[in-house]
């Protein structure tokens, strides 16, 4: 029998995207295209949900979702560690719920983002610089927020205090996520683009991702689906279901 899947922002750039993966991958059926303007019952059939939509609608159509026993997967922005915990508790409190977050669904970005969580221990200073269409809803990006937050757990898992951010309180230098500035452009003719700076006595290293179009998602949404039928409590990102575990541990 298909897995049927409901898709929540459905009508938008990545939701076009995620729908035609379902449609696409064989053992699963798409049986909902739900959009700002759809009734809270619409998609109430479907043995997952994959929420595409909007920072501020995500949580309550994923609340809505594991209330009536459907999987979910989170491709949508804004989902913190602080929004994550509050997430894990009640998935916890269902036995047999389960939710794949996905900050992003590229390959290369859960490298870049792995790579930064690796040399986060090793250098004291750092600053995020991302880039992103100017139809962007949000800043910082959700890939900012979860790389910040990874390179500060990394440093704390090591004893090691939050990275230098000298000047801070300075407008110009960015919002302190994590203890890291985080700088956002928005810009026509852009994709989606992060840099990590690490700074050392003598020497800059830089981990850098570009997102030249939606296809570098394609794969990843594809991972997320086969996994999320069996999924059960919170995964967040990737990297388990690429093989990554260990490089980012
Ligand atoms: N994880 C990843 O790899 C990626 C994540 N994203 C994230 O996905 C999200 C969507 O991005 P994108 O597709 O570019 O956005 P779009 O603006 O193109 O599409 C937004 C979609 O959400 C719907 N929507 C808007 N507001 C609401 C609401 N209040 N309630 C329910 N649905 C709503 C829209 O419906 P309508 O047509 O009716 O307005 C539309 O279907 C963003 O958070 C973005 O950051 C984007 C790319 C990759
Ligand atoms: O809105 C986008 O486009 C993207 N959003 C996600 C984010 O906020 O990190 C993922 C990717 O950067 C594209």
């Amino acid at each position: 029998m298909n897995v049927r899947v409901a898709v929540a922002g459905a009508t938008g750039r990545l939701g076009t995207l995620v729908c035609q993966v379902v449609e696409e991958t064989p053992g699963f059926e798409l049986v909902a295209r739900l959009r700002s303007t759809s009734a809270p019952e619409e998609g109430a059939t479907a043995d997952v949900l994959v929420d595409v939509s909007h920072p501020e609608a995500s949580a309550a159509i994923v609340a809505r979702a594991i209330e009536r026993g459907q999987r979910v997967i989170v491709g949508t922005s804004g989902w913190s560690a602080d929004r994550l915990a509050v997430l894990e508790a009640s998935l916890a409190e269902r036995p047999g719920s389960g939710a794949i977050v996905v900050p992003n669904f590229s390959l290369g970005s859960v490298l870049g983002t792995a790579l930064a969580r690796i040399a986060a221990p090793y250098f004291d200073a750092a600053e995020i610089i991302e880039a992103h269409h100017p139809h962007k809803v949000d800043s910082p990006s959700g890939t900012a927020v979860r790389t910040a937050e990874l390179m500060a757990e990394a440093r704390a898992a090591k004893g090691l205090g939050p990275i230098e951010a000298p000047f801070a309180e300075q407008p110009a230098r960015g919002e302190l996520i994590a203890g890291i500035p985080v700088h956002s452009l928005r810009l026509a003719g852009v994709v989606a683009k992060q840099e990590v700076r690490f700074g050392g006595p003598g020497e800059v290293l830089t981990v850098t991702h570009d997102t030249h179009s939606n296809e570098a998602y394609r794969a990843g949404i594809r991972a997320a689906l086969t996994a999320a039928a069996g999924c059960e409590g919170l995964t967040v990102g990737l990297d388990a279901l690429l093989g990554l575990g260990g490089a980012t541990a």
